[in-house]
């Protein structure tokens, strides 16, 4: 089988929501290549939790008796529950028997995003939360059936992309897609990123271990680059208070290049530009921060939103393949 599924932004492209049947019910769920759980608000999540989301109805599903899961995500946001068995389909993919977890209790950032009505994770399933038994992804689970082993990834400003499974759409990028092999250690789409530039010219030096991360909505980079790229921003300073680099948002950022499996790929000042810190909109976050504490980079969704990305299983070591869109 194979399919493609609409990515919707939210605000200042915060993350991208794809609508997906559970069980007898569609959600909007945000998908995650940087986590594996797939997760879902339901019928048994406190109401006080609960209000403006779609709501998984576990009675469709069988219960897995004495299974529970329970997430915490790099910013601090979480969720847990209980796990069940039942249909998925995405874009017309279909899982028969997929792991639903359906949430018991979620933190404040799920219960305010009421667009939000859960995840399904992309990472690998080693990650998977789910006690006493890791359960499969999504992909895992449909991975046999698919055409290819193979997801891909064509996230836009602004404006609705879209996941496709078991297939790549060549009419979805331009020029070649270069690949680099991923590290699955950690769990994650992990590859060594190469030379970065600001504004124009050649790459040189090197961002690093990386992790391309769907449901991270910024990039993550190491401070030597980021302190390169706002040396560039006249405006620009670190605010403690805001927890990153803020800036005029009158003034014009520059590019970034980055290097990937041999090739340089360039994310526009304007897609670095994330969002106003507040009403004003005097003030402006940038979308490329420091990866201080997390122990790698992430190329979050700034980034993607510039690239055709494939998630590619279809060797034994595990690839990305990167194109300009
Ligand atoms: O937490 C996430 C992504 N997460 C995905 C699920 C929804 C909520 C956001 N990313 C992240 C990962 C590491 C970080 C970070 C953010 O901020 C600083 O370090």
């Amino acid at each position: 089988q194979s399919g493609e599924v609409a990515a919707n932004p939210e605000q200042y492209d915060e993350s991208y929501l794809c609508p997906v049947q559970v069980g007898q019910t569609t959600l909007n769920l945000d998908f995650d290549t940087g986590s594996a759980d797939l997760w879902v608000f339901s019928t048994l999540t406190p109401k006080s939790e609960s209000t403006g989301h779609s709501l998984y109805n576990p009675s469709t599903g069988t219960k897995k008796s004495g299974y529970t899961w329970d997430i915490s995500y790099g910013d601090g946001s979480g969720a847990s529950g209980t796990v069940y068995a039942d249909k998925v389909v995405v874009g017309g993919v279909t899982a028969t028997s997929q792991a639903v977890e359906a949430a018991t209790s979620v933190s404040s950032q799920f219960e305010q995003d009421t667009d939000n009505d859960g995840l399904l994770g992309l990472a690998f399933s080693s990650i998977n939360t789910v006690e006493p038994q890791a359960q499969k992804t999504f992909f895992d689970s449909v991975k046999g059936s698919l055409a290819k082993p193979l997801f891909t990834a064509d996230l836009k400003k602004g404006a609705a992309g879209t996941y496709d499974f078991g297939y790549i759409d060549s009419s979805k990028y331009t020029g070649s897609i270069s690949y680099v092999n991923v590290n699955t250690a950690n769990g994650f789409w992990e590859f060594t990123a190469s030379g970065y530039a600001v504004g124009s010219g050649s790459v040189s030096g090197s961002v690093g271990d990386a992790i391309a991360d769907t449901g991270t909505t910024l990039m993550y980079l190491p401070t030597t680059v980021v302190q390169a790229y706002y040396n560039k921003v006249d405006s620009a300073d670190y605010d403690s208070n805001q927890g990153g680099y803020t800036y005029d948002c009158s003034e014009n950022l520059p590019n970034f290049l980055i290097s990937l499996g041999g090739k340089t790929f360039t994310v526009s000042g304007t897609d670095i530009n994330f969002a106003p810190v507040d009403s004003s909109g005097e003030t402006c976050f940038g979308g490329i921060q420091e990866n201080t504490g997390i122990g790698m980079s992430i190329l979050g969704d700034i980034f993607l939103k510039s690239v055709f990305v494939v998630f590619d299983q279809t060797q034994s070591t595990p690839r990305l393949g990167f194109a300009a869109q």
